[in-house]
């Protein structure tokens, strides 16, 4: 039966390391049909037309008038899309919504731009996963790329992550925003792992609230469902007074357990390490800069965090200093 199903018209380049096959309680999915190494490119692609409009304004005409400009050929190939893999969509907007990633224009656009979803045919095949194999960096540019994450050996799913701060969510949070029910390692139920998981994105959340001082909206936590405990603690991560040394740990803590996740990649560390060096780079107190520069050369996160705790509870130099330009870069007066 599958094999006159109209993702079969769907054109796969010919030298792309996956088909596109069903997946087991997911429609379809992409599966890779030759071992494809950590780091490689999997697919780059084109957007089939582009709408440029936020996604809750993007309207039936538009979506419509996009498709009247197409070729009869990407027409064609646009017909082909189902809903999950079964029904044909009802509705355009739904097709669209389906079938489309929000492009970030932030690179070349101005500021006030509207934003670009573009309609992917086959980039919108690969499934989620919470601990995905393989990324879609943003570029700012119209055609999107994705990478291997890990090693995937042939056979297996290519999958990526749907939203960009699930790594910050528990299974129930990233449930209600899919609407749909992931079973990856890190969702299935009565599992250790899966137990770990949810305790290891909660920490991460309230590791990042310490060193920005915001949660995941920009906003200060609300008292409904406190992610920072300790009231003091909490005021501290808002005033932006905690020491630089507590800084670098949560900061390398964090990444270490992104890494005991399964979900520390190289564009993860591309992102985060900038900023724990510079961090590491700040202290001013001569015995913390020469740990923190140990810090900075150990090789393993784990080794690089127990390094780190040699820092615990000691005061620096510096530390006056960075919360006020802390502050200051935050807009607030420089006495919390
Ligand atoms: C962009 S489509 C992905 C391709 C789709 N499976 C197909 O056959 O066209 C997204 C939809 O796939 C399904 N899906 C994706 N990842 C899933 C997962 N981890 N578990 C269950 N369903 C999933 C959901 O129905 C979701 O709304």
């Amino acid at each position: 039966m599958s094999q006159n199903h109209p993702y079969r018209g769907l054109q796969v380049p010919s030298d792309a390391p996956f088909e596109l096959k069903p997946s087991p309680g997911k429609g379809w999915g992409a599966f890779a049909t030759r071992r494809i190494g950590k780091g490689a490119m999997i697919l780059k692609e084109k957007p089939l037309f582009i709408i440029r409009k936020p996604h809750e304004e993007i309207m039936e005409e538009d979506v419509w008038i996009a498709i009247q400009q197409l070729a009869p050929s990407e027409k064609e190939q646009f017909l082909c899309l189902r809903d999950n893999a079964s029904k044909p969509f009802i509705q355009m907007t739904e097709a669209c919504a389906e079938n489309s990633f929000a492009i970030s224009n932030s690179t070349r656009g101005q500021v006030n731009d509207p934003p670009i979803h573009g309609l992917f045919l086959l980039h919108s095949r690969f499934n989620h996963s919470c601990i995905p194999n393989s990324k879609i960096p943003t570029s700012g540019e119209e055609i999107i790329t994705s990478f291997a994450t890990r090693d995937i050996v042939a056979g297996e799913e290519i999958t990526f992550c749907y939203n960009t701060d699930f790594e910050c969510r528990t299974r129930h949070d990233r449930h209600q925003a899919l609407r749909f029910v992931c079973d990856c390692k890190a969702c299935l139920t009565g599992t250790l792992f899966q137990q770990l998981s949810d305790m290891r994105r909660r920490l991460i959340r309230g590791l990042q609230y310490l060193t920005l001082g915001v949660d995941l909206n920009g906003q200060r936590q609300g008292s409904a469902s406190p992610i920072i405990v300790d009231s003091q603690l909490k005021k501290a991560a808002e005033d932006f007074s905690i020491p630089l040394s507590a800084r670098l740990i949560y900061n390398i803590l964090a990444v270490y357990l992104l890494e005991e996740e399964g979900l520390l990649d190289d564009f993860m560390i591309e992102r985060l390490n900038p900023g724990i060096l510079q961090i590491a780079a700040l202290f001013e107190t001569e015995s913390n800069t020469r740990i923190a520069r140990l810090v900075t050369v150990q090789k393993t996160w784990l080794d690089k965090l127990n390094m780190a705790f040699r820092l615990y509870r000691r005061a620096d130099v510096a530390d006056h200093a960075i919360t006020l330009r802390l502050r200051m870069l935050r807009g607030l007066s420089v006495t919390p």
